[in-house]
């Protein structure tokens, strides 16, 4: 164990055997201590403990869990730790918060597990007096039932806040854009677990014979209701590793964001600019709309970005993309204006429409980064306008669900250009989701709850015939 370890109560290499629960501790201490990126965190410890399925399924639970429901149940915890949760060494804070998680939402595990097993790693990890003092929190919390006891005077704010474990600014932003209602259910769809799906590569398969395939290898699939080019697969494991995959007859991408290379509408032949292209999803969803025919440029910030797009690529057999490390508010220096026929700035935002996959989001985002933000995609898409040729179409997307990053963007873009309308109606797409396309508002805004896929926004935008 390295002296650092020792202090934070991180297990380290000391031959102490690797369970579930220790392992899911150890990386909720790295993510508080070190700031460390709770998917990657988790993942590297995974791989050096060598647990059971099972138990690495339960591990990601703990850790997920506990990092979703932190305010809850640091809310909780508070009624019971005299001294304050701040003043505890960060481990027991982690072990406190771990061990409650599994108290109030994890109904498969029995309460007396729960306590033992924290009073055991306390033991371990501590001292006698501590051992002692998380037992006592812990029965007193488990005494005291499941849900937390609002103050008398808590607003609607902080009720939504607690009951669904969200920060209350975030919940204040989203009560004032969607009405609390919708807000509710906003934080209600962001703790329930993402779904998997997949792509389909149609320039190799189509989506009725990959489908039936995965039927016959027993897997769980089917048409996803929200785009024509999805499956959605419950239960199969990492796709990654089939050789569905490795062959490149698919693609691992949630519903909402298949829908944008759709929104584009890209043809075989054109030249297209994707702006912001990393790790690829998009681009390669361009090309084979296109049957791999024509250009897809694919800019992002640096080359070991843009790598990943030409893996991508390479892996599903598209030679129509061109990939370029650059940085995209200076794209106007390589390329005339009126270069292109299709650019999609997909762009840098808050990822507030993606906290089902990233809880963490919660808890490091502010207020002030969603306005850094907005700046930020405001010079993207004043930068990359002129490269589209009149007549052509430019779609600006997100993964947020902010309306500041979103509509109010797309407005405030629209007032500076006139050369540009917003032409979200007529397409395919418009007529699907037609009641997701507001009259007095350009773009399409997906919630988390509506499809039980990714909060995102799309927005078509035309340049005007000259
Ligand atoms: C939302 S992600 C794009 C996801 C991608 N379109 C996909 O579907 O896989 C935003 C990307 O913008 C890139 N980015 C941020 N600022 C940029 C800039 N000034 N120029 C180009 N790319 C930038 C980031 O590196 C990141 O990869």
């Amino acid at each position: 164990m390295t002296p650092s370890e020792r202090r934070s109560g991180a297990a380290g290499r000391s031959g102490r055997e690797a369970t579930a629960r220790s392992v899911a501790l150890d990386v909720l201490i790295r993510v508080e201590a070190n700031g460390a990126y709770s998917n990657l965190q988790l993942n590297s410890s995974l791989q050096k403990a060598g647990l059971s399925r099972e138990d690495a399924g339960l591990t990601t639970e703990l850790v997920y869990g506990t990092i979703s429901r932190l305010n809850t149940l640091d809310y909780i915890l508070a009624g019971f730790v005299k001294k304050g949760l701040s003043k505890l060494e960060p481990w027991v804070r982690c072990l406190l918060r771990m061990s409650l998680y599994q108290l109030v939402y994890l109904d498969r595990v029995p309460p007396h597990a729960a306590v033992n097993e924290a009073v055991r790693l306390a033991k371990q990890r501590g001292h006698q007096g501590i051992s002692g003092m998380v037992n006592g929190v812990l029965r007193s919390a488990q005494r005291a039932g499941r849900l937390p006891v609002l103050p008398d005077d808590a607003g609607e704010a902080l009720r939504i806040a607690l009951t669904h474990s969200h920060p209350e600014w975030m919940v204040r932003e989203w009560m004032e854009q969607y009405g609390a209602e919708t807000a509710e259910a906003i934080c209600r769809a962001n703790n329930e677990p993402p779904a998997v799906s997949v792509r389909v590569n149609t320039t190799m398969t189509t989506r009725e014979r990959l489908l039936d395939e995965m039927k016959r290898e027993g897997l769980d699939a089917s048409a996803s209701a929200v785009s024509p080019y999805g499956i959605v697969v419950r239960g199969g494991g990492n796709l990654a590793l089939t050789s569905w995959y490795k062959d490149g007859l698919l693609s691992i991408q949630d519903e909402s964001s298949m829908l944008v290379a759709e929104a584009v509408a890209p043809e075989p032949g054109m030249n297209v600019l994707d702006c912001c292209s990393a790790p690829g999803g998009k681009t390669s969803h361009l090309a084979e709309l296109m049957l791999d025919r024509g250009r897809v440029v694919a800019c992002d910030l640096h080359s070991h970005k843009t790598e990943l797009v030409r893996d991508q690529a390479a892996r599903l057999g598209l030679e129509a993309v061109e990939t370029r490390a650059a940085d995209a508010l200076r794209l106007g220096e390589s390329y005339a204006e009126g270069t292109f026929d299709r650019i999609l700035l997909d762009a840098p935002c808050s990822g507030l429409g993606v906290i089902r996959r990233k809880p963490d989001l919660k808890w490091t985002k502010t207020p002030e980064d969603t306005a850094a933000i907005a700046e930020l995609q405001r010079g993207l898409l004043d930068a990359v306008c002129r490269l589209l040729k009149p007549g052509g179409l430019l779609v600006y997307s997100t993964c947020t669900i902010e309306s500041s990053e979103n509509e109010e963007q797309v407005r405030r873009f629209l007032d500076r250009h006139p050369d540009f309308e917003a032409a979200d109606r007529g397409s395919r797409l418009a007529s699907r989701m037609e009641d997701k396309l507001r009259c007095d508002a350009p773009g399409l805004q997906i919630l988390p709850q509506d499809y039980g896929s990714d909060g995102f926004y799309i927005a078509v935008l035309k340049r005007k015939a000259e």
